[in-house]
């Protein structure tokens, strides 16, 4: 069996001391490794936390990325620092996943995406979790894939970062729809049909940005499509089963622990859908769902007497 624990600690930095920056965090050093923490509230400045870091690591709700990378730029970064993105959301203005803003910002630097059915809760709880990292540089996926390793986490590797990063973006707007169909008690028939049709809307969003169909069938895709469309612990899973049981969007967004990043990303992808004729009908009706457009029953009818129709299109 393999010693995971580190005979060859790295320092690493954590962005975001959130529900899933902590969680990481506490992986890492439990593998004997040194971390530091940054947040906006924490007693670190940016520069202290990445100054002689190994690696460099995100896990900060998209809408605060692009931000964090910007004043990360004009800071002394180790030029073989690597970078590990845990963030799972699409910047609305530029539709950039999280790892092209690292890897825009920090060209000569190496990128990596880490992303899997992790519900951070469980984790905290010392259940045994799988995961992906994902890079164009082997090596650095190899680097992260030996930091987070351990008996209760164990970490793959994949050399399609595009469609890792996508397979946990996509599966959050199909969680949403998963939380409806439990907060409405449609049965297990519906749930797999929606969560399988799901998957298909996951791949052609993916294929039509470039990642390969394969990635979608693994641990990032249909691996936390399953986790986060079966779980009360997942936030977007709560945002449907909230309004499924008659709350607002607004409400349930007040109260929720954490992010829901499914919420941008509908909206994010409903634009690109509408531009390049892309169907995608679960994620079209989540949106029109959460702009308050269609009850959640109404939603479900359209989805069931939409035009009848071949499995798949040849
Ligand atoms: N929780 C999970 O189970 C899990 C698992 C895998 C992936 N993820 C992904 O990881 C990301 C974070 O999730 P989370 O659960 O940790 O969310 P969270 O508990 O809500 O934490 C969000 C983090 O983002 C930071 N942040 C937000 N806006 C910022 C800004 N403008 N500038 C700097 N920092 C900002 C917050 O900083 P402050 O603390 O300073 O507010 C906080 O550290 C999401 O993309 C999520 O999809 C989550
Ligand atoms: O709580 P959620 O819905 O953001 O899901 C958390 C993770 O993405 C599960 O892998």
């Amino acid at each position: 069996m393999t010693n995971l624990k580190s005979t060859n600690p790295k320092s690493i930095a954590v962005l975001g001391a959130g529900a899933w920056g902590s969680g990481l965090a506490s992986i890492a050093e439990a593998n004997g490794h040194r971390v530091s923490i940054w947040s906006r509230n924490g007693s670190y400045t940016l520069a202290e936390v990445v100054e002689n870091a190994d690696m460099i690591v995100s896990a900060i709700s998209t809408k605060g990325v692009r931000e964090v990378a910007t004043q990360l730029q004009g800071l002394a970064i180790p030029p073989k620092a690597v970078f590990v993105t845990a963030t799972k959301g699409l910047e609305p203005e530029t539709i950039s996943t999280p790892s092209q803003i690292w890897q825009e910002t920090f060209p000569s630097h190496a990128v990596v995406v880490l992303s899997g059915p992790n519900l951070s809760k469980e984790i905290q709880l010392g259940l045994p979790a799988a995961t992906v990292v994902a890079s164009r540089s082997k090596d650095a996926a190899e680097l992260v894939q030996l930091v987070f390793s351990s008996s209760r986490f164990r970490v793959y590797t994949n050399s399609d970062p595009l469609g890792v990063e996508l397979g946990g973006t996509l599966k959050n707007v199909i969680a949403i729809a998963s939380g409806v169909c439990d907060g409405l008690q449609l049965g297990t028939n519906a749930k797999a049909a929606l969560v399988t049709r799901g998957l298909t809307e996951m791949v052609r969003i993916g294929n039509f940005w470039g990642a390969k169909t394969e990635t979608f069938y693994g641990l990032s895709g249909l691996g936390d499509l399953l986790a986060t469309c079966n779980s009360p612990l997942s936030r977007n899973y709560q945002v449907g089963y909230q309004m499924a049981c008659g709350k607002t969007l607004t409400e349930i967004l007040a109260h929720l622990e954490g992010t829901a990043e499914g919420v941008n990303t509908c909206q994010v992808l409903m634009q690109q859908a509408k531009q390049r004729n892309i169907s995608i009908p679960i994620t079209e009706q989540v949106y029109r769902l959460l702009q308050g457009e269609v009850t959640p029953r109404q939603a479900l009818d359209e989805l069931m007497l939409r035009e009848i129709k071949p499995e798949y299109s040849y």
